[in-house]
């Protein structure tokens, strides 16, 4: 499905979407305990399928008020304010069917740690985009543990068959791949008789992510610790002890809003606030978010923002921005708007450090580099830096494709806010992993969608 923006003049008050990282893992994590409920969830396509697989291992997530879902497998799991989720308690059943991952990445890393718990065997599966996913190292160190993990291709890619039981040990891991597999093993490995230590053969990207998860492990009661760094970048590796159980205080666990997702609301006032107006976002409490750096990355920029962390409330007013380099080796996510920013601004824009977001839904660095040069942009792409020639000239509006990734069509909305004319972009529909209210919102603050 195609939808249309004009330039437009955003003003006004909106709420971030709660956290998908977070949501995965405390959904994840629930289903590890013997139950809680998961408040301010975010209900999207991606937590739905986290949903499906801890219901497919002997768990059930419904929503709070409603009762019981339509289903039994959570695929139409509907919004809701919370979530309860009646846990397997640490040891998941063997599947009775494939597990559609859909197009989640982390589902697929996260679950296929949960499958090694299993005595006996999963299979993993999911859409065009996920089955083009490097899912190798992950394999490789379940077979290291002793599980027998393959990809049914024997290209690393899913669909995945995992046979447990998975009883822990020592294992090492490349970190440059995605830090999902660290967190797969250490959310998995609390529940293991012997424990899991991993050491890391690389750097780690994408570091905040395990900072994300060593977080929820604290909040449900588990121990586990980055080795020789006191936070996940620039740690050796990570050790995890066994025979631990989930249990969050008074059952509960409350997700904070989402900094990928308010990166495309800074982006869109940075770019298009009202001159008379400004965009105020509100649910932008700190955490362990490394995309909270949208902040600073937009400020350098010069754009004129003020975040209030305790009310948790970021205000951006419309100012001019210049280019910079930004290093994204543990902001992944930031990539595609950092780079609709770099188009709008003046001056070069390197955003250094980024080969891994071609591991990504789709290659984020090749998509946006050819879907900014149709709306007029100028870029240059090296294998680890895209370069946007920011310039005086403007963007104008076009037909782009945002290759059925949620995180390219919000970047290239941003875009259209101030390219010249109307700009269609294919695909809306792919917000729902991540930002299902999307083009509501933005209509909210007055940007002209047309769906
Ligand atoms: O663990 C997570 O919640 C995520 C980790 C990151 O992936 P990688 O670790 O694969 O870079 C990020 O890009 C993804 O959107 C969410
Ligand atoms: C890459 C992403 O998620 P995942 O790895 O879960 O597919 C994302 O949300 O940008």
């Amino acid at each position: 499905m195609d939808v249309r923006l004009t330039r437009s003049n955003l003003s006004g008050t909106v709420r971030a979407p709660p956290s998908k990282s977070y949501t995965h893992r405390a959904l994840l994590a629930a289903g590890y305990s013997d139950g809680a409920t998961v408040e301010s969830p975010l209900v999207s396509a991606d937590t739905r399928a986290t949903a499906r697989a801890v219901t497919a291992f002997g768990g059930s997530v419904d929503p709070r008020e409603g009762g019981e879902s339509t289903s039994d497998d959570s695929s139409d799991l509907p919004d809701a304010d919370a979530l309860v989720v009646d846990g397997f308690d640490g040891r998941p059943d063997v599947p009775n069917d494939v597990l559609d991952c859909a197009n989640s990445g982390t589902t697929t890393r996260l679950v296929t740690a949960t499958a090694a718990l299993a005595d006996g065997g999963t299979v993993l599966t999911g859409d065009a985009s996920l089955r083009s996913r490097p899912q190798g190292p992950l394999l490789d160190a379940l077979d290291e543990l002793g599980v027998r993990a393959e990809s049914t291709r024997g290209n690393g890619q899913a669909p995945l068959v995992v046979f447990g039981p998975l009883s822990g040990g020592a294992v090492a891991l490349p970190g440059d791949v995605s830090s999902q597999y660290v967190t797969a093993l250490l959310m998995a490995g609390a529940v293991t008789d012997d424990g899991i230590e991993v050491s890391l053969t690389t750097e780690l990207k994408s570091a905040p992510y395990v900072d994300i998860t060593l977080e929820l492990l604290e909040a449900f009661g588990i121990t586990a610790e980055p080795v020789g760094s006191e936070t996940a970048a620039g740690a050796e590796g990570f050790v995890v002890p066994g025979g631990q159980t989930y249990a969050p205080p008074d059952g509960r666990y409350e997700v904070p809003g989402d900094f990928s997702s308010i990166s495309y609301l800074v982006a869109g006032g940075a770019v298009a606030a009202d001159p008379d107006g400004s965009v105020r976002i509100e649910g932008a409490q700190p955490s362990a978010q490394g995309d909270a750096a949208i902040v600073e990355i937009a400020t350098r920029m010069g754009a004129s923002i003020d975040w209030d962390r305790e009310a948790g409330v970021i205000t951006v007013e419309r100012s001019s921005l210049s280019g910079i380099e930004i290093d994204v080796g543990d902001t992944p996510d930031l990539l595609p708007t950092i780079a609709t920013l770099g188009a709008i601004a003046d001056g070069d824009t390197r955003i250094t450090n980024c080969e891994h977001v071609r591991y990504k839904e789709t290659d984020r660095v090749s998509a946006m580099a050819e879907e900014l040069e149709t709306l007029g942009a100028e870029t240059t792409e090296e294998p680890d830096v895209l370069t946007i020639h920011g310039s005086e000239s403007e963007l104008r509006g076009a037909t782009v494709d945002g290759r059925a990734d949620h995180r390219i069509v919000m970047s290239l909305a941003v875009a259209a806010l101030v390219a010249e004319g109307t700009t269609t972009i294919r695909g809306r529909e792919h917000v729902d992993v991540s930002f299902p209210g999307f083009f509501e919102t933005m209509a909210s603050l007055g940007a002209a969608v047309e769906r």
